[in-house]
């Protein structure tokens, strides 16, 4: 079975006008209609199917190449002029994905979708028995609206006769897949109406496209019954019905459908009333996303963007926090400890000889004592207060005014050399720390009296020489004898 060109053509086309906009299958449109293979053949004129209260244009100049075409009575090529407003297919709506919100994006459709001029009222409609286009193209009646006094995104009510009686639409945008040879139109019109729980009248089908012989794309307008515009809740049902395919239309007439597009159109908010009054404002329109979900892309970018910006300001806010958090403890900080840094630097400046030209600087880590400490703590180092003598002096026993029992060296003098070394030395020991070692716990240097003396923990117990040889040993002997053992803490 050989498949027509056209048919394939437009098969692939109906695909491809899935994913691009609709300017540019226009583009292709009037280019292929401006290159047409045939260009001599004249167009074959366009028999609207038969219908009683549907005004249908007599003959519909239609381009019979076999390609997509663009049909619309109030864009007939009489110029040779491709339409200025097809219908909008940049969002296919696959119904069965139902809408999960009652959100609605900004409108899809331009209000330029209804008729834009008044060409059509010139086109008488007819009543035809030919339900069918002789090509076998199916047309379906398309009201001939002049909405030229209503404002924009409006459309003029049927029934309105010289009165503008002027609307808020709600549009949508069907593909249907399997148009019958012979639809009958006003059956369908009825079914669909029904459907959607609506009066005929209040569907208006503005425009359609051909994809092939038996697909059609179709644009109705939808009016409100009573007032200017659906209510939510209407407009709601609407899209459900529609999404969640709900209406179930006669498949002999014009087989399943796809949703491509809803929209809704409102009137302003009151906020804007004034200057609609004043100029024509373009009413807020809700277009029903097809996908599963209805919640708006602008409407998701805002809360998005309110999200980033609240989540930017937490961030900034709780990082000032956090800066402001430790300036305070440093500062806090450097109040507590600069008193007591300042104080000890005080009392180690009032005791520790400034070092002048040509002295040694004294160690910074070991402290400093006074003689008058040191004479007081031995009592003016008095003999009984002897512990031993080595061979740098005599080792004094005695109490710092804190209570601290220590054994002092005095050192014997070593000239301005000796005070160098001295304070090398306890540089030296000030940094040794080991539990065999003694602890040096102060230390005292006068460079004009030559007075070096080192201020040492005191070893309790006596020397190792001591219990070695003299009566300690005695001692240590009966300790082993009785039981006590020898421990470290005995040996010193
Ligand atoms: N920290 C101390 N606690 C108790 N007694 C001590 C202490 N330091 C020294 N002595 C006593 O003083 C004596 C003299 O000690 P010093 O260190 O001056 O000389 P030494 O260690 O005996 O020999 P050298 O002079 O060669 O160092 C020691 O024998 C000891 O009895």
């Amino acid at each position: 079975m050989s498949v027509p060109a056209a048919s394939v053509t437009a098969g692939i086309l109906e695909q491809v006008s899935y994913r691009f906009p609709k300017q540019l299958m226009l583009l292709w449109f009037v280019i292929s209609v401006t290159n047409a293979d045939v260009p001599d053949v004249p167009p074959a004129p366009l028999v609207a199917p038969t219908t009683r209260n549907m005004p249908l244009p007599a003959k519909l100049p239609l381009h019979q190449h076999h390609h997509r075409k663009y049909m619309s009575p109030q864009s007939a090529p009489e110029a040779g002029l491709a339409p200025s407003s097809p219908p909008y297919y940049g969002h296919l709506i696959t119904s069965g994905h139902p809408p999960t919100s009652s959100n609605f994006s900004k409108p899809l459709m331009k209000s330029g979708s209804a008729p834009p001029d008044g060409r059509l009222e010139n086109i008488a409609p007819i009543q035809s028995s030919a339900g069918a286009i002789p090509s076998g193209l199916p047309q379906p009646p398309l009201s001939p609206i002049a909405a030229d006094c209503c404002k924009p995104d409006m459309v003029l009510k049927r029934g309105s006769g010289d009165d503008c009686h002027c609307v808020y639409p709600i549009k949508i945008d069907l593909l249907l897949l399997n148009v019958s040879q012979n639809p009958n139109w006003k059956l369908f019109l009825e079914e669909l109406a029904s459907e959607l729980g609506l009066r005929v009248s209040q569907i208006e089908l503005i425009n359609f496209y051909v994809l092939s012989l038996s697909r059609l794309n179709i644009s109705m307008d939808i009016t409100p019954h009573a007032g200017i515009s659906f209510s939510a809740v209407d407009a709601s049902a609407i899209n459900s019905s529609l999404t969640m395919h709900k209406v179930r239309l006669d498949p002999t007439l014009v087989g399943d459908y796809h949703l491509l597009n809803i929209t809704w159109f409102k009137p302003p908010p009151p906020s804007e009333a004034p200057l609609a009054s004043a100029s024509p404002v373009a009413a807020p329109a809700y277009h029903f996303p097809a996908s599963t979900s209805l919640s708006s892309p602008s409407k998701g970018h805002h809360s998005n963007l309110t999200l980033i910006l609240g989540i930017g300001a937490g961030f900034l806010f709780v990082a000032i926090l956090f800066v402001l958090i430790i300036c305070l403890c440093t500062s806090h900080r450097g109040k507590t400890e600069a008193p007591p840094l300042v104080t000890e630097k005080r009392r180690v400046e009032d005791k520790v000889p400034v070092a002048g030209a040509g002295s040694f600087p004294h160690p910074s880590s070991m402290r400093f004592l006074t003689y008058e400490e040191l004479k007081e703590a031995t009592n003016n180092f008095e003999a009984a207060s002897i512990l031993g003598e080595g061979g740098f002096g005599r080792v004094f026993k005695g109490v710092l005014s804190d209570g601290t029992a220590v054994a002092i060296k005095r050192l014997t003098s070593g000239g301005q050399q000796g005070d160098k070394e001295f304070l090398v030395e306890v540089e030296m020991l000030s940094r040794l720390h080991h539990r065999n070692l003694v602890k040096l716990v102060g230390y005292y240097s006068n460079r004009d009296s030559s007075q070096n003396l080192l201020c040492y923990e005191l070893v309790p117990n006596g020397s190792l020489e001591a219990w070695l040889h003299g009566i300690h040993y005695l001692f240590l002997l009966s300790g082993l004898v009785f039981g006590e053992p020898l421990n470290e803490g005995n040996l010193h």
